[in-house]
């Protein structure tokens, strides 16, 4: 393995002399013309990524079992934080460094659910837009009544050799028994390490959890030789809107290995969570053959095939037939003045309940080109997911 690590530094290191360059001179924003060198594209489509949101259930419905609202809106506040090393560093944990995705299709699809003491928790993501790229998914428990919602694209720029992305979109944790809403921003990002040949996610700045109970919680993030000092690294609070200083509860430590939550009041040491030891609930898919054509894993089966075992030009050519299949439904639905229609989520504008959270912590909504916010639509999953899924064999 080192060899192989020596030789993709080695690699990565060529790579990075002779066409970072050119891909930075070349870039157009748009992360998925980015060119990367063969060992760090990943057999992976973006729209898997929402799965990253809900890979520990129980601590997901947790709040939900909260009857004091401040505390409730701490064990959100947890929940988001617990979900962080899985969104920004599995794939370093796993595959030794940050990868590249596969882009989704308009219209990919990605199905799944999470079976385990929290019961069923079930997910729906869907690339709701190509150009610019945007995910949309929503995940839920009906047991414990939590819906989760949102969507994301990203907007990305090079500068010192670094890639800076901007996260466009914001996700709404729903919480049935109280009817409750949370607003959540979205961090934006920058990759590390890319001249050392093992890149990885920073998470910059700071976001924002605001509760339509009346809480607000404020994350903010530092990493390698900021102030902390240590990579990965965010302290956060939470406090009664509008009174920042009336600091209820704190949260300090390392997104990707452990921290710690403080009752500020009472100065004591409430819990500590280490998201670097918890086990993560495996998500359940339909096997391949049951799966429609919209399902990723179903649609990209011959790229990854091809890009785990290094075959570039099968990859290519795999590639093409899907992006030309693409364009001949894009020119179809122009020459008949038609919209690709999404499956599960609709353009909506912002509601006055969801105004009013993002006015609350200063939140933009970013309209990008697709035209506004994406919402789940509880009316088009009447829409039997077996229109997405082909009949039992
Ligand atoms: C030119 C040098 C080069 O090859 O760079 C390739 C590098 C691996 C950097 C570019 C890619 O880095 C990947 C990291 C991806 C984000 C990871 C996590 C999330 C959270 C999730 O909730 C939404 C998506 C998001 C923001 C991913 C977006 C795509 C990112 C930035 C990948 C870059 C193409």
């Amino acid at each position: 393995a080192a060899g192989v690590a020596a030789a993709n530094k080695g690699s990565w290191s060529s790579f990075l002399k002779y066409s970072l360059d050119q891909s930075i001179a070349s870039f157009s924003g748009d992360l998925s013309s980015l060119t990367a060198p063969p060992f760090i594209l990943s057999s992976t489509s973006l729209v898997e990524y929402s799965s990253y949101w809900a890979e520990h259930p129980s601590i997901l419905v947790a709040p939900a079992s909260e009857p004091d609202p401040a505390k409730r809106a701490l064990l959100v506040l947890k929940w988001f934080l617990s979900t962080l090393k899985q969104q920004y560093s599995s794939r370093n944990e796993k595959l030794g460094s940050e990868k590249k995705p596969l882009n989704p299709f308009l219209g990919e699809l990605f199905l799944g659910k999470w079976e385990d003491e929290a019961g069923t928790t079930e997910l729906i993501s869907e690339q709701v837009s190509h150009h610019p790229p945007v995910t949309a998914y929503t995940i839920w428990n009906q047991k414990h009544g939590v819906r989760l919602q949102g969507y994301n694209g990203q907007k990305a720029s090079f500068s010192m050799r670094t890639i800076h992305v901007k996260q466009i979109g914001h996700a709404i944790y729903h919480i049935d028994a109280y009817n409750e809403d949370y607003l959540i921003t979205l961090p934006s990002l920058h990759i590390e390490g890319l001249v050392y040949g093992a890149p990885y996610v920073e998470l910059n700045t700071r976001t924002f959890i605001q509760s339509s109970s009346g809480y607000t919680s404020k994350i903010s993030y530092s990493g390698k030789g900021w102030v902390s000092g240590k990579k990965n690294s965010f302290t956060a609070t939470l406090y009664p809107e509008g009174k920042e200083k009336d600091i209820l509860y704190s949260i300090e430590g390392q997104w990707n290995d452990t921290f710690t939550i403080h009752d500020v009041k009472s100065k004591t040491e409430l819990d500590s969570y280490s998201p670097k030891t918890s086990q993560v609930t495996p998500l359940t898919i339909a096997p391949l053959d049951q799966q429609g054509e919209l399902e990723s894993r179903r649609a990209w089966r011959a790229v990854a095939e091809a890009i785990g075992n290094g075959d570039m030009e099968t990859t290519g050519t795999e590639k093409s037939k899907i992006e030309n299949a693409q364009r001949e439904l894009r020119k179809q639905e122009k020459d008949e003045g038609k919209e690709w229609e999404r499956r599960y989520f609709s353009r909506v504008e912002a509601d006055e309940m969801f105004g009013r959270l993002a006015e609350r912590v200063g939140y933009q909504v970013e309209a990008d080109k697709t035209g506004g916010l994406w919402r789940w639509d509880e009316a088009k999953y009447q829409a039997p997911l077996k229109e997405d899924r082909k009949t039992e064999p």
